[in-house]
């Protein structure tokens, strides 16, 4: 493809499908060294950027909302500073991912950078890709227009944590994907990882000569979406999709002095998930633990799931306290804030969301 804008791919999923697991691993291979990640997380305070700094050196956050509904111009202002930042020379970078929210409708996101002036002349949109999460999709289709429309827009759909579920869920699911979405293709991503011909495809997603050959697929998906949008297709489905999100979801973050004893901590958030797992959409923290004050844990979590937690070898940055998020629905905050102390005595402070 003979076009010398930079181009710009949409990292979107349901909340805690593994995007940045994804990013994590693409940015760790030679190929990808030259990507500047622009993540946009919901809540004040972000997490993801600080897991990602260390293998991609020019993250940018978007703090101010969710991607879809707020902050586009903040998107535009970051791609703008960025282009700045590789005109002067202080950068050096040849695509940018944009990692969306896990509520996010990726169909603003694209009608933005396919028809901002100040951006259609330095960027191209390279495509949207899609990550599904094998054990929480089903359900999370079942319930959430967001994730729907993240499907249905992609030009690539991954799907993760197929080692947490039997083929014939699996296979239900691709099923059901490909009835969302016939033309792109599906591939699985292990922790992140995805085989090597599906890397090099998502590299090119402009290029259809890269698709890799799909059985049964009417066509690749590649660059389809990016037609529609200037031919106005996206266009209509941004109207009706602005301010989308279910009003009862809420982002509540917290911060803790204190440190958390281990057992404490890990007990207070297998019963919070196990009792209210369908309200707990997403949580993330990054913990200090008593037992290890000098490597932090990282927990997941996504409705019922929770994660296998990860120590880090150092903190991220010079601030040492627990830093937890979450996004509920239909959840008092208050509930959190309070079982949490029962359970492990911490005293949280709330950031605005
Ligand atoms: N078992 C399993 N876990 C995975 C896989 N991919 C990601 N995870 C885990 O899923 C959890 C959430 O992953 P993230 O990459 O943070 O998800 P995300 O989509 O960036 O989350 P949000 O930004 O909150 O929407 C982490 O604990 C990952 O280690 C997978 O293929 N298998």
């Amino acid at each position: 493809m003979n076009d010398p804008r930079i181009p710009v791919t949409v990292l979107t999923g349901f909340l805690g499908s593994g995007k940045t697991t994804l990013l994590q691993q693409l940015m760790q291979r030679p190929e990808w060294r030259g990507t500047a990640v622009v993540i946009n997380e919901l809540g004040e305070t972000g997490l993801d950027h600080l897991l990602v700094q260390h293998v991609a050196p020019h993250v940018r956050l978007l703090r101010s909302g969710c991607l879809c509904c707020s902050v586009r111009e903040d998107l535009t202002q970051t791609l703008t500073d960025l282009l700045a930042r590789r005109r002067r020379h202080e950068l050096h970078f040849d695509r940018v991912v944009v990692e969306t929210t896990g509520l996010a409708d990726p169909l603003p996101v694209m009608h933005t950078l396919t028809t901002h002036a100040s951006l259609v002349r330095d960027f191209r949109l390279a495509g949207v890709v899609t990550v599904v999460d094998a054990f929480n999709g089903s359900a999370t289709l079942d319930q959430h227009e967001e994730a729907r429309r993240q499907v249905a827009v992609a030009d690539a759909l991954l799907l993760s944590k197929c080692d947490l579920v039997q083929p014939p869920a699996r296979e239900q699911l691709e099923q059901r994907l490909a009835r969302l979405n016939p033309s792109a293709p599906q591939h699985r991503v292990d922790h992140g990882a995805l085989r090597s011909e599906h890397l090099l495809y998502l590299e090119h997603l402009d290029n259809p000569f890269h698709a890799p050959p799909q059985p049964g697929s009417a066509a690749p998906g590649t660059g389809g979406w990016l037609l529609r949008a200037s031919t106005g297709r996206a266009g209509s489905l941004f109207q009706r999709a602005q301010h989308a999100h279910a009003s009862d979801i809420q982002a509540l973050c917290l911060t803790v002095d204190e440190p958390f004893e281990d057992e404490a901590f890990r007990h207070w958030l297998s019963l919070l998930t196990a009792l209210r797992g369908e309200r707990l959409l997403r949580f993330k923290g990054l913990v200090h633990i008593a037992e290890r004050p000098e490597q932090p844990l990282v927990v997941h979590a996504a409705q019922h799931l929770v994660h296998p937690p990860v120590t880090l070898p150092a903190w991220p940055d010079a601030d040492r306290r627990s830093r937890l998020v979450f996004i509920t629905q239909g959840m008092e905050p208050q509930v959190i804030e309070r079982t949490l102390h029962q359970f492990t005595g911490a005293r949280a402070v709330a950031a605005p969301a």
